[in-house]
């Protein structure tokens, strides 16, 4: 069935929000695989971000929801309709923002944001109420008459916003839309648009190859390599309980320590120095071996070896190391460290607040690494037989 635009209801919170579902899509361009089996659903009214590396797919699955991608095989489905052959364009019912904008030179900014109105034929007078609410969601009220020429680049990107979502799609496609724009005015639009998505509650789909924008957007992210999706979860789940050596390096910052793991001994032997140490394996992820210990930097505490606390609760039964700090870098808020760890055999980041204590610290120092074995998140590097 063809979309129709609705007319009298606000542009406000979207009761045609709809769940979009994709089932094993593959295709292959050129020769080359470029999706390779994603299977992902998302529910109506959530923001989902496809984040991942150069290449890794994240455009292509957008364009194959979009339309512009038909599929080899596999199924994708908005609400209850199979979109899967549909071409792109109204019966789609989808707003799309690009990384360009793509704005009509020649029209205004009001012009522009009538533009999806006019072509599904809404009177005038209906169109210039959209127009003005969609102008007021985008904060841009006072320019409506203005040519995308004279605007800013974060002024052209909120036009474009306004224009994909005047006609209330029940789903909005974002392709890199913040990836022209300088950093502070990044910084600005990511708010705006996590703000207008909760306002209106459509189903957003984003792509993105930036860890920050998919974290403080996302309900949920869906990590992609090699044209399939590597985990997909809370921002919060990746980030604390990645179920691959990729993800744990993709989203935040990274030490892992290899090892083998001991189930019932509930400790894990590190590979370089045969040290043992308490871990416990994650419940739920599949127990082998060999594995990678992951241990974000603000998760692991440096003092000076001479102490004999760290700044943790006494209650809590930490692992503590002997290290020689390599680098202290003041970063505002907190310090920076790399320190050698001669039991683990490698080099590991800390990140801690910055206080009076720390900052003495300077490189060639013997201090003391610590952290709570339950801050370690062992993946395996075994694969299942
Ligand atoms: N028309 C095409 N013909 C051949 N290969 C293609 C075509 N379009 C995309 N590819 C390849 O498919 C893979 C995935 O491309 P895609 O643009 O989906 O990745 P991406 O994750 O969005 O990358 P980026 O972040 O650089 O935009 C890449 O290796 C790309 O070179």
């Amino acid at each position: 069935m063809a979309f129709q635009p609705s007319t009298g209801e606000p542009l406000g919170r979207s009761t045609r929000s709809a769940a979009v579902q994709l089932s094993g899509i593959h295709k292959t361009l050129g020769g080359t695989p470029v999706l390779a089996g994603v299977t992902m659903d998302i529910k109506a009214g959530e923001f989902v971000t496809l984040l991942g590396p150069s290449g890794s797919g994240k455009t292509s699955t957008l364009m194959a929801v979009a339309g512009f991608i038909i599929p080899d095989s596999g199924k994708i489905t908005v609400g209850d309709r199979d979109v899967t052959n549909l071409p792109p364009g109204r019966d789609r019912d989808m707003g799309i923002v690009f990384q360009n904008y793509a704005l009509f030179p020649h029209m205004t900014v009001a012009g522009n944001i009538a533009y999806p109105l006019r072509v599904r034929g809404m009177s005038k007078a209906h169109i210039k109420d959209r127009v003005d609410r969609a102008l007021r969601l985008v904060r841009l009220e006072g320019l409506a008459d203005r040519k995308p020429a004279r605007l800013s680049g974060g002024q052209q990107q909120r036009v474009a916003l306004a224009r994909a979502l005047v006609f209330e799609p029940s789903v909005l496609l974002m392709d890199e839309p913040m990836g022209a724009l300088d950093v502070r005015l990044k910084q600005e639009l990511k708010w705006e648009i996590r703000q207008l998505q909760r306002e209106i509650g459509a189903t957003v789909i984003y792509v993105t190859h930036d860890q920050n924008e998919a974290m403080l957007l996302s309900d949920r992210v869906a990590l992609m390599q090699d044209g399939r999706i590597e985990q997909y979860a809370s921002p919060e789940e990746i980030y604390r309980r990645p179920t691959s050596i990729f993800a744990a390096r993709f989203l935040g910052d990274s030490n892992l320590i290899a090892g083998q793991f001991d189930e019932s001994a509930g400790c894990m032997t590190v590979a370089a120095s045969g040290k043992v140490i308490p871990a416990a394996w994650p419940s739920g992820s599949p127990c082998h071996g060999r594995c990678m210990a992951l241990l974000r930097p603000e998760h692991a505490r440096i003092s000076a070896a001479t102490e004999l606390t760290t700044p943790h609760s006494p209650a809590q039964d930490l692992t503590t190391m002997g290290a020689v700090l390599e680098e202290a870098v003041f970063m505002g808020q907190s310090m920076r460290y790399r320190v050698h760890v001669p039991d683990l055999g490698c080099a590991l980041d800390v990140q801690q607040v910055a206080g009076a204590g720390t900052t003495a610290l300077s490189p060639g120092r013997q201090v003391n690494v610590s952290w709570d074995p339950r801050d370690l998140h062992l993946i395996t590097t075994e694969t299942a037989s």
